[in-house]
């Protein structure tokens, strides 16, 4: 297994006020790179520990909401679907408005909540969450998709709060040196914490859970403060409506403010 070490945040004395709500922990990344798997698992080990619930976003399904429902790891109804309808960015970015009122409704209903965690939508390299939805964000990579992936890049693997190098027990059969992964995510972090994880290897899971104690016991001080990793980059949307079958813009300029996309299809470029 990969050499694997990561300071758990420490609560710090704080002057500032503590927070009145539950933590919202956001899990991003690409398609397939096993954040639902990831939750899954914290949900197992934390559910007896803290009062947890879980928000997931799909596109056009409640796929990963029936996934970890059918999992067994958390009473169903602490797990809320937001059908995003559009890319997943929009909903943990652009818009946040969604994913906001399922975090408030399963504070409402299951007050007091220690942990909201909310996934994204499986997108690409440059999705990462509002620090208007989220207290903190972990940002999925897996050893599968490739040795490379680290090296390309892009908000979330710079300055998530944490950059997740998942299923290293793949590593051997795929081919990618996991060590090199996970010391190049290191390189590209400016010391912001990496941990390799798979669910095969409890000592991992363990660094996984006591990062998000030592980041729960830190937000409860008053003492965290949320990060954005940035705005992200200039990227493609498809419209059928446009010339060009879709358009490349960016987020630079959002500064925080509403964004919206043109409805797809619409032919009006955002
Ligand atoms: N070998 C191995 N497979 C894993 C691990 N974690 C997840 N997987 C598998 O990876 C696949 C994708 O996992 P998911 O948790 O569905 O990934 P996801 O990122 O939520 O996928 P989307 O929601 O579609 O973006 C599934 O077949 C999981 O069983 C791991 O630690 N090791």
């Amino acid at each position: 297994m990969p050499e694997n070490s990561i300071t758990a945040a420490t609560p710090t004395a704080a002057s500032a006020p503590q927070p009145v709500r539950a933590m919202r922990l956001g899990v991003a990344g690409p398609v397939g790179t096993g954040k639902s798997s990831l939750i899954a698992t914290l949900c197992r080990r934390l559910a007896h520990q803290v009062s947890l619930a879980v928000v997931t976003n799909d596109i056009y399904t409640d796929e990963d909401a029936r996934f970890l429902k059918s999992a067994g790891v958390l009473d169903p109804e602490r797990i809320r679907p937001v059908e995003t309808g559009a890319c997943p960015h929009t909903a943990i970015r652009d818009d946040v408005t969604a994913n906001l009122l399922a975090a408030e409704d399963l504070e409402a209903d299951f007050a007091p909540l220690d942990l909201v965690v909310i996934e994204s939508g499986g997108d690409n390299l440059t999705a990462t969450f509002s620090p208007a939805l989220v207290d903190a964000q972990l940002f999925v990579l897996d050893v599968a998709g490739g040795g490379d992936v680290v090296r390309k890049g892009g908000p979330g693997i710079a300055r998530a709060d944490l950059l997740v190098v998942n299923k290293t027990d793949l590593g051997p059969h795929v081919g990618v040196d996991v060590d090199r992964m996970v010391r190049e995510g290191r390189e590209a972090r400016d010391g912001r914490p990496v941990v390799a994880l798979s669910r095969h290897d409890e000592a991992s899971v363990d660094m996984l859970v006591a990062w998000v104690l030592g980041t729960l016991a830190t937000y409860r001080t008053g003492a965290h403060v949320a990060v954005d990793p940035g705005p992200m980059a200039p990227h493609f949307h498809a419209d059928e409506g446009h010339p060009d079958g879709g358009f490349v813009h960016d987020h630079a300029a959002d500064e925080g403010a509403a964004h919206q996309h043109a409805p797809a299809g619409s032919g009006r470029y955002a």
